[in-house]
């Protein structure tokens, strides 16, 4: 089975906010909640990854990420391990630069639902802080 490596942002701003976006309807887990982020390439680390994903899908550049979690997952047809980052300091201002619907919503109000199965562990983590 296919195993996917991916760096994701959990994008938090000073007034306890999470930046979400949703995924479209063609992709895998197709019009969930997500933090944005993507598949870590050979050459890359997890933070190289991060730094590249939130740039290309909201806009920002990186300047403070923490390391928060990682969540192993599999799927019908694919395993993947998510790097779970918590980004509290970047220049610009995140939006869904390839035209995906976005939200910011407080952090005590994350709904695991919304997201995909992997994230569960994560969401229940941040809704405990
Ligand atoms: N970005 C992101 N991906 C997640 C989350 N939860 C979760 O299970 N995934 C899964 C969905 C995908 O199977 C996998 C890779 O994410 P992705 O589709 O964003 O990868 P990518 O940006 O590199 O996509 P692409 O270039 O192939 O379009 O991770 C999450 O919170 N954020
Ligand atoms: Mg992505």
């Amino acid at each position: 089975m296919k195993h996917l490596q991916v760096a994701v942002g959990i994008i938090r701003n000073a007034s306890k906010e999470i930046f979400l976006a949703q995924r479209s309807a063609s992709s895998h887990m197709a019009n969930m909640w997500e933090f944005p982020g993507g598949k870590i390439e050979a050459d890359e680390t997890a933070a190289q990854a991060l730094n590249r994903e939130l740039l290309e899908e909201t806009g920002i550049e990186v300047t403070n990420a923490v390391p928060f979690d990682t969540a192993d997952h599999t799927y019908q047809d694919v395993r993947v391990t998510l790097h779970f980052f918590i980004v509290e300091g970047w220049n610009g201002e995140p939006y869904g630069r390839e035209g995906q619907p976005m939200r910011w919503v407080p952090q005590a109000e994350l709904v695991a639902d919304e997201f995909p199965p992997a994230n569960s562990p994560i969401v229940a983590r941040l809704l405990a802080e």
